[in-house]
């Protein structure tokens, strides 16, 4: 690895910044970082750095994971944001779950703005909350009625967890996995219709080339091992074992959720619809199928990879056998009752990129090159809106991770430091989701676990990340 991306601002005019790269063996980070900014910004007399939020970078001293952006001075001070974001302005209460974790100014100023819409009690950013196009994601937004818009374009996003049940740790050979998966780019050859009816649905015509498929994005679908049991009791309650290998997919409704969102926000961009507004239903009701469809879609990814991988030599009934442990949904909008000032209320929960903490266990992935975890939601629910984070989200922007592509060789993005492969033909993509783009999952589970919302279950182990094998076109969705 070349080392990992910084973002440096001139103090005096924070319009002014760049990313670099910090070797991983730099021993002076200020001295590093001085240099780098003199030769961009062709100022002499910069002397100082400071770390975002004001504290002061000195002469030897390392940088922590979280920090990703630095402020240099001619000696004036520190004028970026110091303290917690302050609560006068907006209508709802705003809090953020992040001690350790990095969070962008700019998330917080788009939870501020939701923070302030009409109807909105509470805005509460997970320790992966991180800007969004419009809206900030890693949040819930908690409010009288509905905003479609808060809950995005990929409306039933989630994750599944399945074990690849006759697969033991022993298998574990990264690159023979990755040979196995093929032609899950393909519309699935099986009967949609018979498919979506387990799950009570009928079919669209429209989404059954995409049903079965996971789709472009930071969707994924990973073979990992168990790295560590954190908590026996809870493994075993979630029926994690050690010796088992696992299966997690990353996928949500394809086009569907931005059609549904499209068709609401055509007369105006963020819709609020009480209960008794005429669209609430309809819209709900099209909500609902997206989340259906987007689980349906998520097990048949699972049951084509199983095929993938056990179809020579195995019988059909290990074939048919989903081991679907759990499934989580991170984008979607429920009602619920929680405390509003001192008082219980009914409240529609929006989350955008959290998941619920009170339907058990719930994956918080880490990134291709990281670990991901299998979390306990534990507490009472009224701090953090009833969620947790649903990965250790966005560090970077896409855009700027392409400013430093070129320092990095193919193999060393097919591949990662923990020995895992990466099967990805889009090279663009390739780059925007390379394990440097995302926060550090460490960081994002010791917050919530230091705020007494979730415990430890069990750490897994990427052994194979899969995105898209053939063609690799952007407009894929
Ligand atoms: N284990 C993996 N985790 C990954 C990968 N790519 C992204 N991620 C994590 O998932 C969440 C999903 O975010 P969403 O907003 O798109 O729902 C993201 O924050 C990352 O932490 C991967 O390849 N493997
Ligand atoms: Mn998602």
């Amino acid at each position: 690895m070349p080392g990992r991306p910084l973002t440096i601002s001139l103090n005096a005019n924070q319009s002014k910044k760049f990313v670099c790269l910090l070797p991983d063996d730099t021993t002076n980070c200020k001295a590093f970082i001085l240099k780098e900014a003199r030769n961009k910004f062709r100022i002499k007399g910069l002397s100082h750095v400071f770390v975002q939020g004001g504290a002061e970078l000195h002469d030897e001293e390392a940088i922590r994971y979280d920090n990703s952006s630095f402020f240099v001075s001619k000696g004036e001070a520190y004028v970026g944001r110091t303290a917690a974001p302050s609560n006068t302005n907006q209508r709802g209460e705003i809090r953020i779950i992040a001690d350790k974790s990095f969070i962008d100014d700019k998330a917080i100023s788009q939870l501020k703005a939701v923070a302030s819409l009409p109807g909105v009690h509470l805005a509460c950013g997970m320790p992966d909350l991180h800007p969004g196009d419009r809206f900030p994601v890693g949040c819930v937004i908690v409010a009288d009625g509905v905003y479609p818009a808060l809950i995005g374009s990929d409306i039933g996003c989630g994750i599944g967890l399945y074990e690849l049940s006759s697969l033991s740790r022993s298998a574990a050979n990264p690159s023979k996995l990755a040979g196995l998966l093929r032609g899950l780019d393909e519309p699935w050859d099986g009967s949609a219709s018979q498919w979506l009816s387990h799950y009570g649905l009928p079919s669209r015509p429209e989404l059954e080339t995409s049903l079965g498929s996971v789709g472009l994005g930071n969707h994924f679908a990973e073979i990992c091992t168990v790295e560590r049991i954190v908590d026996e009791g809870l493994a075993q309650k979630s029926r994690i074992k050690s010796s088992a290998m696992y299966l997690l997919v990353h996928t949500g409704s394809r086009g569907l959720g931005s059609s549904i969102l499209a068709n609401v926000t055509r007369a105006e961009s963020n819709p609020y619809f009480s209960e008794q507004s005429s669209s609430f239903n309809s819209y709900l009701d099209e909500h609902d199928y997206a989340i259906k469809w987007a689980v349906s879609n998520r097990d048949l990814v699972a049951r084509r990879i199983q095929h993938c991988l056990f179809a020579p030599g195995t019988t059909d009934s290990e074939l048919d056998k989903l081991d679907k442990i759990l499934d989580v949904t991170h984008n979607s909008v429920s009602r619920s009752v929680l405390l509003i000032g001192g008082e219980k209320k009914d409240v529609w929960i929006h989350r955008k990129g959290a998941a619920p903490a009170d339907r058990g266990a719930t994956p918080c992935p880490g990134s291709r090159g990281d670990f991901s975890w299998l979390l306990e939601p534990v507490g009472d629910g009224h701090e953090n809106a009833h969620s947790l984070a649903h990965g250790a989200g966005r560090r970077h922007p896409r855009q700027v991770l392409h400013t430093i592509a070129n320092k990095y060789t193919k193999s060393s993005l097919t591949t990662t430091t923990l020995g895992s492969e990466v099967v990805c033909t889009d090279s663009d993509l390739l780059v925007e989701e390379m394990p440097e783009a995302y926060k550090s999952i460490q960081c994002v589970v010791d917050d919530m676990t230091d705020k007494g919302i979730c415990r430890g279950i069990a750490v897994l182990r990427p052994v194979v990340s899969y995105k898209v094998r053939e063609g690799g076109q952007r407009n894929k969705k």
